[in-house]
């Protein structure tokens, strides 16, 4: 059972409930949503926990219906259960719904106030949608094909190597890859060293590391709320006195985050400057007169940092989403071998599969559907701030509302996808009209809602689905076995409380046979 967020810091509730009391409860202008009842001072906070939040809010999505409301601190939660709830307020409504919560700690202290999931919204964050729409938008994505076909036969060669260490293989491979399309850089290949190959091997992949580290395990933990974001005039006591160590954190922190952000840049204006370079997202756009708009040093501030926000955002989305694949194989040898034998069919046995064969393998896309589906990697999307008090089918939703897209909610309903839980990939081969097949899309929830829908879903359509076909054509995936000849199952935990992240679990993952394996050893890599 997850731990109530109340326990994480008894200091924090005394402070919390104080704020609570002195929060003035504005008039609402009609009924606040229904949801869970508060109880005197703490409101909700006994409703919320830390980890797999997901699952509590879905109970209330049954009990309340589209839209749910709680309140902690004195701040508003909505949950948006219903596809036409979240595109009624998130898209529809965007103007006022696409504000970020103000993090004090991570944003000023921490310096991560120019990441591009962090940013209020306004024209700063318009700028860097502009510029990661240029560079990842769909007509861009084929100049990235050559790139993560290498990215993942490197992760195919690891993978046959060292098949025990498959989530460190993971990681290097999400990190290897975003790092080649940002800033055209390759890390350098992993040796058979024994250790995760993201110890201590790539600079750059380990300082990316560290920074995602930091960002989810230190400024993040436990929810990620400190003192300071909720009682802001702490952020100027001194370093020194009693509670004030936070402050000496967040400036190691910072200048971690800082030179994450300035080194890969300063590569990619070196490589350019030598004329020898690699096209990525950022010589793309460093090349684009028209980009800088007059303001160069503005311009060039605001694509280091837009930059740099493609590592941490897209890493743990596209883990939890490649884990949760190969979990599906393992459980499902059948639909394993149904996607083989159409790939097969389609591309032979003489070479690996490649974009071009895309158009042929609906049972391979129909798997792809349904693990984003199943996996739902952010179930409850990135919380968006309201800016101003706002009416929806009569209810009251106050300024300050932190909202959140239930995504979970949205991708269990029993109407929509019968057997929920169960990973069914024929689900969406089924006859249906258009506009159900339509609305069935997973692609339509799991990247977010209206202005801040994750720029990077286009790339993830071809990464993602390029390395599930990779892995089908050349590898046999199946649950372990222990030394005496018993299966092991895999036993599932998610201990991330925004990314259903799988914690590793054990399984078996070998070449298909030695025509698959010489496939993969001639591959080109990086
Ligand atoms: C399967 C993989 C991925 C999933 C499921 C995913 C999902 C999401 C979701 C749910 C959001 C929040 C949207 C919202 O607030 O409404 C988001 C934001 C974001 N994603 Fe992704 N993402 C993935 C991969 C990526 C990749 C590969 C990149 C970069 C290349 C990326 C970059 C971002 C950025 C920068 C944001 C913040 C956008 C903003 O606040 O304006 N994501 N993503």
């Amino acid at each position: 059972m997850s731990t109530p967020l109340v326990l994480t810091s008894g200091a924090l509730v005394v402070l919390f409930a104080f704020l609570f009391l002195k929060a003035k409860r504005r008039a609402p202008v009609g009924l606040y949503p229904p949801g869970p009842k508060p109880i005197p001072l703490l409101g909700n906070l006994r409703d919320l926990t830390a980890k797999e939040l997901w699952l509590p809010a879905n109970k209330w999505a049954k009990e309340y219906g589209d839209v749910v409301y709680l309140h902690a601190f004195g701040i508003g939660l909505v949950f948006l259960n219903s596809p036409e709830a979240a595109f009624d307020l998130l898209d529809k409504r965007g103007a006022i719904y696409s504000d970020k919560p103000n993090l004090v700690m991570a944003g000023e202290l921490c310096g991560c106030k120019n990441m591009v999931a962090f940013t209020p919204y306004g024209e700063q964050s318009k700028r860097h949608r502009r510029l990661l729409h240029k560079a990842l938008g769909i007509p861009t994505i084929p100049q990235y094909h050559p790139l993560l076909l290498t990215s993942t036969h490197t992760f195919l060669r690891a993978l046959v190597k060292e098949p025990a260490l498959y989530t460190g293989h993971i990681r290097r491979y999400t990190g290897g890859s975003i790092l080649s399309v940002v800033y055209g850089y390759q890390p350098v290949p992993a040796k058979a060293t024994g250790l995760s190959p993201t110890n201590g091997i790539d600079p750059f992949l380990r300082l990316a590391e560290e920074c995602v580290a930091i960002l989810s395990e230190k400024i993040a933990s436990g929810g990620g709320v400190w003192p300071v974001d909720v009682l802001p005039s702490l952020q100027y006591i001194p370093e020194w006195v009693p509670g004030g160590g936070f402050k000496r954190s967040a400036r190691a922190w910072k200048k971690k985050m800082e030179e994450f952000v300035d080194k890969p840049y300063e590569f990619v204006k070196s490589s350019l400057k030598s004329g020898n370079y690699k096209p990525s997202l950022c010589s793309m756009l460093l090349e684009d007169e028209g980009m800088d708009g007059g303001d160069r040093e503005r311009f060039e501030f605001d694509l280091k940092w837009s930059a740099n926000s493609m590592y941490s955002a897209s890493m743990d989305a596209t883990i939890t989403v490649v884990s949760h694949f190969i979990l599906a194989m393992l459980l499902h040898p059948e639909v394993q071998r149904r996607a083989q034998a159409e790939i097969d069919a389609v591309v032979g046995a003489d070479r690996l599969p490649s974009f071009e064969d895309r158009a042929e393998l609906p049972f391979v896309e129909a798997i792809f559907s349904e693990t984003l589906r199943w996996a739902a990697p952010v179930p409850l999307n990135l919380p968006h701030r309201l800016m101003e008090d706002n009416v929806y089918k009569g209810m009251f939703i106050p300024k300050g509302s932190l909202v959140f897209g239930n995504i979970w909610a949205i991708l269990r309903n029993e109407e929509m996808y019968p057997e929920p839980d169960a990973f069914k990939p024929e689900r969406f081969l089924e006859p249906r009209s258009a506009e159900v097949t339509q609305r069935m899309d997973p692609r339509n929830y799991v990247f977010g809602f209206g202005r801040r829908l994750c720029p990077g879903q286009h790339l993830v359509e071809s990464s993602v689905w390029v390395l599930i076909v990779s892995m089908l054509a050349t590898l046999n995936i199946s649950k372990a076995v222990d030394e005496h000849g018993n299966v092991l199952e895999p036993e599932v935990k998610f201990e991330n409380p925004i990314f259903r992240s799988p914690s590793p679990f054990s399984c078996d993952i070998r070449p298909r046979g030695p025509k698959a394996l010489s496939l993969i050893e001639q591959a080109e890599a990086m």
